[in-house]
């Protein structure tokens, strides 16, 4: 990476603004789930070994730029502190005379965590003015949230131009991983490629139709792909207005070289729920009152072969309706195979594909799940990320 990381400056005794993304699901006021809070962990205790005063900074949810209690980061801060063995100072604000007397507090090696950025209405406007005063409280800006970093905000962006600004250790690990694959990957290289709309999509299967070897479709949008090799669908999801785009990216895979893999039979039910009766059959047997809600075991074992057979897998989207039990197999069996491929490097594009891997336990078998759903799609979409480019180059 060309970006300044935290292992590049000394941060001994200095006040560190450190951008992470704790934007993680609640419940009940609780965390369900602090996958993000473990992910920033690398960073935070490499700034208290080396003695900064850590002044942590994250949106949580969309609060639209005003206070909401159920957006507090209180528990966030609870949490952080029983990772870490240590207690987290919260505010409850984000700057201010009362975060300046607390981060004034602030011994070598204490951690703070400052209220939810988004309850100030600059923070998504990328206002200066609170640029501003957040690179006040500081010496040094690090940006740890990934997952945030294609959002141009006060604090994942403008605070970049007051200070000093260098890139976290996740931030780190997650643009070298995705960007080794973009650009010098281990081959073959596929990329599966699913969920639920082939309009949330396009732009990453144009760009990584000019990378891989390999790209299998699956999910809700493969049926958009189906309907333009001339089947009928029956209820399946499908994007008319896709239609022809699905066609030129078939002409771009064949132009390109690319094996395009698309579901050879389906798991189809008569119903969108759990208790519908279901039944396999063919790509071309789609009954017309019936809809396509998994790929079926023939597609299973060919998507398995070409993952068994490449050295660097990237997964975004689920094959099926993975949250209903009846149509969960397909993703699973991807999911399984991606961990049994013990020679292939498998890496996670966030979002649902890294919910499923965790629901079916095979989150520790893959190399690398990226922590931002939006954010990692956005960097397989070949664009800048704002939070990225505005810190300081090597
Ligand atoms: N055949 C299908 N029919 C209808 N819905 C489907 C089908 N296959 C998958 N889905 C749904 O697609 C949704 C995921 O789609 P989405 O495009 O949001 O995936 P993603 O890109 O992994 O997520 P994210 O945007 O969070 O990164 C899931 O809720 C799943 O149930
Ligand atoms: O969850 C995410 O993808 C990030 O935290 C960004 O959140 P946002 O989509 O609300 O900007």
């Amino acid at each position: 990476m060309n970006k300044m990381s935290v292992r590049d400056i000394d941060v001994k005794g200095k006040r560190v603004f450190c951008r992470v993304d704790f934007n993680v699901p609640m419940k009940d006021n609780q965390v369900s789930d602090d996958t993000r809070i473990r992910a920033a962990l690398p960073t935070v205790q490499y700034l208290m070994e080396k003695g900064a005063k850590v002044i942590l900074a994250s949106h949580l949810g969309r609060p639209k730029g005003q206070v909401n209690e159920d957006m507090r980061l209180t528990a966030v801060a609870a949490r952080l502190g029983e990772l870490l063995g240590k207690n987290v100072v919260k505010t409850d604000e984000a700057y201010g005379e009362a975060v300046e007397t607390a981060i004034a507090g602030l011994a070598e090696g204490d951690v703070l965590l400052l209220e939810n950025v988004r309850f100030y209405p600059g923070e998504e406007k990328n206002d200066p003015e609170l640029a501003k005063s957040f690179a006040s409280l500081a010496d040094v800006y690090v940006n740890d949230a990934f997952g945030a970093a294609h959002r141009a905000h006060a604090s994942t962006e403008g605070i970049a131009h007051h200070l000093p600004a260098v890139s976290g250790l996740l931030m780190e690990k997650e643009l070298d991983v995705l960007g080794k694959a973009l650009l010098n990957p281990d081959r073959p290289f596929t990329a599966i490629i699913g969920g639920a709309k082939v309009k949330d999509k396009i732009g990453v299967i144009d760009n990584l139709l000019e990378k891989v070897d390999n790209l299998i479709i699956g999910g809700g949008l493969a049926y958009t792909f189906v309907k333009a090799l001339g089947h009928d669908v029956g209820k399946s999801l499908l994007e008319e207005d896709k239609i022809d785009l699905a066609k030129s990216f078939m002409d771009k895979a064949k132009e390109k070289g690319v094996k395009l893999y698309m579901p050879e039979d389906v798991v189809v039910a008569d119903d969108f729920s759990n208790d519908a009766t279901t039944k396999v059959v063919g790509i071309d047997e789609i009954p017309s009152d019936w809809e396509g809600l998994d790929i079926g075991p023939k597609t299973v074992d060919t998507y398995r072969k070409v993952i068994m057979e490449s050295k660097l897998v990237i997964w975004n989207g689920p094959m099926g309706v993975f949250e209903l039990p009846s149509f969960e197999n397909g993703t699973k069996s991807v999911a399984v195979a991606l961990a049994d491929a013990q020679s292939t490097y498998t890496v996670i594009g966030g979002g649902d594909s890294a919910a499923a891997v965790e629901k079916f336990g095979l989150a520790d078998s893959m190399d690398h799940i990226s922590t931002g759903g939006g954010a990692s799609l956005e960097f397989m979409e070949g664009k800048q990320l704002p939070g990225v480019v505005a810190l300081n180059d090597k």
